[in-house]
């Protein structure tokens, strides 16, 4: 069994300049889905390049498997077009499906076999199998292969899947809800297994409810909400933003003219002789905390702005920029003030 990863020590720098010459390696265009009357994806347009950890996020029912199964040619789309490694996924599902390891959410594996034999029939059916590799990724997994699927636990049938899908060294890994039913220790260990197939060269597509293991391992995330593609980012633009929340017996801060685009101050006013004060900040710290430092504020808490602020601005349909000005996942002081909260 490997030493236990942290995530957290390996995250990975975001390429500013996402391919736009040469493959991608997953794109949609336009990409829709109905069923009937139902838009299960409405005008999908992505593209993920090279070596991306690639997050997909959203609340149940938002569409996410559903352009997973598009991408691999399980799904005809009702518009648009979805291409893997230039491939459409279409018309050529059989030879996207070579280029990628897919673990579906809901992995069915045969319940009449044991783990081993489970490894070795994936193994030999994929392309790119790889038996030993499925064996080590079982082991420090802690699964025991000799048991029986029949008689397995839900985490332990998770464990086999994700030996399964880890196995075969495809350039690409497609994964919906890796984690799902399994242990913090072995969520760690499989969060390592994202990381070092992205070190591999691999580029990996992940879902996932857990927004904390996003965070950890991705380097690119995209929400989705009522089927539509409602906000995609770069993780490095949300490590460098913070939110700093604290008391003040100043009724308004004024912002150094130098620091206008990198902080956002949200007052809220009271009738008592202290405010509360909101002060988002995106970008290099250091001439934004001696500005801080000259304020007369009490009961400072600083937090990065994490993806959860994102995530509750995207689900409760606000649009949000990755610049901090006219960001209105945070809420506007004028705003505030007019509705009295706080007050
Ligand atoms: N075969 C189908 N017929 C009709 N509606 C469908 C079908 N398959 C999926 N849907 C609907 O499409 C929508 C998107 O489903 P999808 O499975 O893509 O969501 P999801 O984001 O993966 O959700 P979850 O996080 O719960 O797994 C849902 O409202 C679902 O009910």
């Amino acid at each position: 069994m490997n030493p236990p990863l942290k995530p957290t020590d390996q995250r990975i720098d975001a390429d500013p300049n996402p391919p736009q010459d040469g493959v991608d390696v997953l794109r949609c265009d336009a990409l829709c889905k109905r069923y009937g009357d139902f838009e299960a994806l409405v005008d999908c347009s992505l593209r993920v390049g090279s070596g991306d950890i690639f997050g997909l996020l959203g609340p149940n029912g938002a569409g996410k498997t559903t352009l997973i199964r598009l991408l691999l040619g399980y799904l005809h789309p009702s518009g648009g077009r979805a291409t893997v490694l230039g491939i459409d996924a279409e018309r050529d599902s059989v030879a996207v499906r070579r280029q990628v390891a897919y673990l579906p959410g809901d992995a069915r594996l045969p319940r009449h076999m044991r783990g081993e034999g489970v490894l070795k029939f994936f193994a030999e059916m994929h392309p790119f199998g790889d038996l030993q590799r499925s064996r080590d990724v079982a082991e420090r997994l802690e699964l025991n292969t000799k048991t029986r699927v029949a008689f397995m636990s839900t985490g332990m049938r998770q464990k086999l899947a994700l030996a399964v899908v880890f196995g075969p060294q495809t350039p690409l890994l497609i994964l919906d809800e890796p984690t799902a039913n399994l242990d913090p220790t072995v969520r760690a260990a499989v969060l390592q297994l994202v990381i070092e197939a992205r070190n591999n060269g691999r580029t990996v597509m992940l879902s996932s409810h857990v927004l904390s293991e996003i965070e950890d391992t991705c380097n690119r995330v995209a929400f989705l909400r009522h089927g539509r593609l409602a906000h995609e980012m770069w993780m490095s633009d949300l490590f460098q933003r913070h939110r700093m929340t604290a008391i003040t017996s100043q009724s308004s801060l004024a912002v150094p003219e130098t620091l206008q685009e990198a902080v956002r101050v949200s007052m809220r006013p009271s009738r008592l002789a202290h405010h509360q004060v909101q002060i988002d900040t995106a970008g290099d710290l250091g001439p934004i905390l001696k500005w801080i430092d000259s304020l007369d504020l009490k009961q400072i808490r600083f937090e990065p702005y994490g993806l959860r602020t994102v995530y509750e601005s995207v689900h409760a349909g606000e649009s949000v920029c990755t610049t901090l000005l006219g960001d209105p996942g945070v809420p506007n002081a004028d705003v505030i003030a007019e509705s009295g909260a706080g007050a």
